[in-house]
């Protein structure tokens, strides 16, 4: 299924935020989306996900724009984990995983094998067997952040949009969840702010820099010293290790303000 997005622009309270997005993403393709903060990503996911109503005629799913699709359908094709996803209610893990299936479930039908098979391999997945009878207020934010994905994977789409997935998350589950998004059969569009995982997990990568792409292609491409140096205004050095990117910064003098010690 290929995404796509042309001459976007979004504009939220009399601010452009996005400006002539023109964005097209293949089948399997496993795309990160970078930038400073505030510089239109979290915007750029929701429209992708056809969640900024006003412009879901912009965005289109194998040439149909997400507004011709009823929700129930959109939903099989595209799962999405936002920044800051909230439960209502005091569910379970378990409950909360079993929310991906809803798309799927047909009126006044019970669960089939199907939906069972579904919810069991997202749990073992994110690793949430023994926490699956824990209530959402009960979890930290690392298995809060798990269980959100794994009600987006038990979802089963083509599709699949996470918005800072790796916030919460210690090392090893960054790295599992890195290693999990790149192995999936599908396609993902998942934002970042950590340049080394973007550059080793994701087979492309999209620049935004106040809300324009500003360059879009392969992590050794994208990734370039000068590039950083303009994004971030960061001096940064990129080694090549056979197919490894490894970025490393140079520490700077701080631009905040000091703190005055007054000691003895
Ligand atoms: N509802 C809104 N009304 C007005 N401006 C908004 C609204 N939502 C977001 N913005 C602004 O739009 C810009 C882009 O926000 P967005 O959340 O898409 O950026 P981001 O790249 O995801 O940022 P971050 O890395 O900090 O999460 C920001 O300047 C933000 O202040």
């Amino acid at each position: 299924m290929t995404l796509c997005v042309t001459g976007l622009t979004v504009r939220l309270h009399a601010r452009t935020v996005l400006e002539e997005i023109d964005l097209e993403i293949a089948a399997g393709q496993v795309v990160g989306l970078l930038g400073p903060n505030g510089s239109g990503k979290s915007t750029l996911l929701r429209s992708l996900a056809g969640l900024v109503a006003r412009h879901a005629q912009q965005v289109t799913l194998n040439d149909l724009p997400l507004a011709a699709l009823p929700l129930k359908i959109r939903a099989r094709h595209i799962a999405f984990v936002p920044q800051h996803a909230e439960v209502e209610g005091d569910l379970s893990v378990e409950q909360i995983v079993r929310l991906g299936r809803t798309p799927w479930r047909r009126p006044f039908q019970g669960r089939n094998v199907g939906d069972e098979r579904a919810v069991e391999e997202a749990i073992a997945l994110m690793q949430l067997a023994p926490l699956r009878n824990r209530l959402w207020r009960q979890l930290s934010g690392g298995e809060r952040q798990r269980s959100q994905i794994a009600r987006a994977l038990a979802q089963q789409p083509q599709i699949l949009i996470l918005d800072e997935p790796t916030n919460h998350l210690d090392i090893e589950y960054q790295l599992e969840l890195m290693r999990l998004i790149s192995e999936l059969p599908i396609t993902v569009v998942v934002a970042l702010h950590d340049l080394n995982l973007a550059a080793n997990f994701c087979t492309r990568l999209v620049l935004l820099k106040s809300g324009r792409v500003v360059a879009s292609g392969s992590p050794a491409a994208v990734l370039t010293p000068q590039r950083i140096q303009q994004t971030w205004g960061v001096c940064a050095c990129v080694d090549r290790q056979e197919t490894a990117l490894n970025i490393r910064y140079a520490m700077r003098a701080s631009a905040l303000p000091r703190l005055r010690r007054n000691v003895g």
